[in-house]
C-alpha cells in the first residue's frame, strides 16, 4: 500500500475548505502505487483523487504534470483533470508535501491483459503521443540513460544481495547502452510509466490513462518499448508474439514508425528494462521505515533485459516488415 505520509484529519479539512467541493465524508489510504501517497477522497461533491508527491517527484514539475492532464483532455485524451480550488491554484501543501485533488476516472485496470487491451493501449499511446504534440511546456527525462549509471551507483554495494552477480551483469549493460543508445528518433511527450495499473478499463473497453508524473520529452518510441515491457510479457517470463503485434499494430494505425524507430526498437526495449530494474532495485533495498508499500521486484525486470538481448530484429517483438 502506497501511503508514506499520513494526514491528519483537522489538516484535511483545512485543505479541502479551499476547494469548492464540499465537506470531507471520508478519506482511505489507496492500497496500490509505489511513488506518491494516494487517498480516496469522498466529499459532499463526490469522489476524488488526492495525491501527496513523494520522493521521486520535483515539486518544479508538477505545473507540467498537471497541466499535461488538461491539456490532454482537451485533445481527447480521457484521464483525470486537476480540481482547481477557489484561487484557482490546482497544487498546494497537506503535511508538508506538496498535494493535488484531481478527478476519479472510472475503471478497473486489468490484472491479465488479451491481445485486444494489448491493441487498444497501443492506440491510446498513439493518441497521447498526437496529443502531446502542441502541448507548451517540456520536461527533460531524469530517467533516461545519463541518469542511470549514478542510479545504480547508490544500489551498487548491495546489488548483490538481490542476486548473486547482478552488479556485474547492470555495468556491463551500462556499458553497452551508454555506447549505443540513439540520439535522433523523433521525439516529444511520452507517458513514460504506462504500465497496466495505469490504464484503466470499464468492460473491456479502454476508459482512460492515469498517473503522469514520470511524463517528459524523450523518443516516442521509447514508450512503446515501455509498453512492450510492461504489457507483452506472460508471468512465465516469455514473450507474447500476438500481443506484441496487436500493441505494435493498434499503435501504427494512429502513428507511422520510421525505419529508425523500428530498427531501434530491440536497444530501447533493454534500456526501458534496465531503467525499471534500476528504480526498482534502489527501492528493494531502501524501503523507508513505517512506509506502507510492497516494493515491486526488480528481477522481473532483468528476465526482460535478457530477453531483449536476443532480439535480433523488430519482427522479434511481433512488427510485420
Ligand atoms: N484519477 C484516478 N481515478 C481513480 N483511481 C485513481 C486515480 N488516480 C489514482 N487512482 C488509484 O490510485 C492507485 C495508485 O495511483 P498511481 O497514480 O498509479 O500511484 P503512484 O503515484 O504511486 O504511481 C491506482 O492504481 C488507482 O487505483
Ligand atoms: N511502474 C513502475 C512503478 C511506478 O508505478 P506505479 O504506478 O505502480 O506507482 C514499476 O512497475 O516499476
Amino acid at each position: 500500500m502506497a501511503v508514506y505520509t499520513e494526514v491528519a484529519d483537522e489538516d484535511l479539512a483545512r485543505f479541502v475548505a479551499a476547494y469548492d467541493i464540499g465537506r470531507v465524508l471520508a478519506c482511505k489510504g489507496i492500497a496500490e502505487g509505489v511513488e506518491n501517497s494516494n487517498f480516496l477522497l469522498h466529499t459532499e461533491k463526490g469522489f476524488y483523487i488526492l495525491t501527496l508527491y513523494e520522493k521521486r517527484v520535483d515539486p518544479g514539475d508538477l505545473p507540467f504534470f498537471l497541466g499535461l492532464m488538461e491539456h490532454l483532455a482537451q485533445g481527447g485524451v480521457t484521464c483525470p483533470l486537476p480540481v482547481r480550488n477557489r484561487t484557482g491554484a490546482a497544487l498546494g501543501t497537506l503535511a508538508g508535501r506538496p498535494a493535488a485533488i484531481i478527478t476519479f476516472l472510472d475503471g478497473v485496470w486489468v490484472r491479465r491483459p488479451t491481445a485486444e487491451h494489448c491493441g487498444a493501449v497501443g492506440a491510446a499511446l498513439a493518441r497521447f503521443h498526437l496529443a502531446g504534440a502542441d502541448f507548451a511546456l517540456t520536461r527533460r527525462n531524469a530517467l533516461t540513460v545519463d541518469a542511470w549509471r549514478p542510479l545504480y551507483e547508490r544500489s551498487k554495494p548491495k546489488a548483490d544481495t538481490v542476486f548473486a552477480g547482478l552488479a556485474g551483469e547492470i555495468e556491463r549493460e551500462l556499458d553497452a547502452l551508454e555506447a549505443a543508445w540513439p540520439t535522433d528518433l523523433p521525439r516529444g511527450v511520452i507517458h513514460a510509466d504506462l504500465f497496466p495499473d495505469n490504464v484503466f478499463f470499464l468492460e473491456d473497453r479502454l476508459s482512460g490513462l492515469i498517473d503522469f508524473y514520470f511524463a517528459c520529452n524523450d523518443f516516442l518510441a521509447y514508450d512503446l518499448a515501455v509498453c512492450l515491457n510492461s504489457w507483452c510479457f506472460e508471468t512465465d517470463g516469455s514473450f507474447n508474439l500476438t500481443k506484441g503485434r496487436a500493441m505494435l499494430n493498434g499503435y501504427l494505425g494512429l502513428r507511422a514508425l520510421s525505419d529508425a524507430e523500428c530498427a531501434a526498437l530491440p536497444l530501447l526495449c533493454r534500456g526501458s528494462a534496465l531503467r525499471f530494474l534500476l528504480t526498482r532495485l534502489y527501492d528493494w533495498l531502501n524501503v523507508p521505515p513505517g512506509a506502507l508499500v510492497r516494493p515491486k521486484d526488480p528481477l522481473e525486470y532483468l528476465r526482460k533485459l535478457r530477453f531483449h538481448r536476443t532480439v535480433a530484429d523488430p519482427s522479434g517483438y511481433g512488427l510485420d516488415s
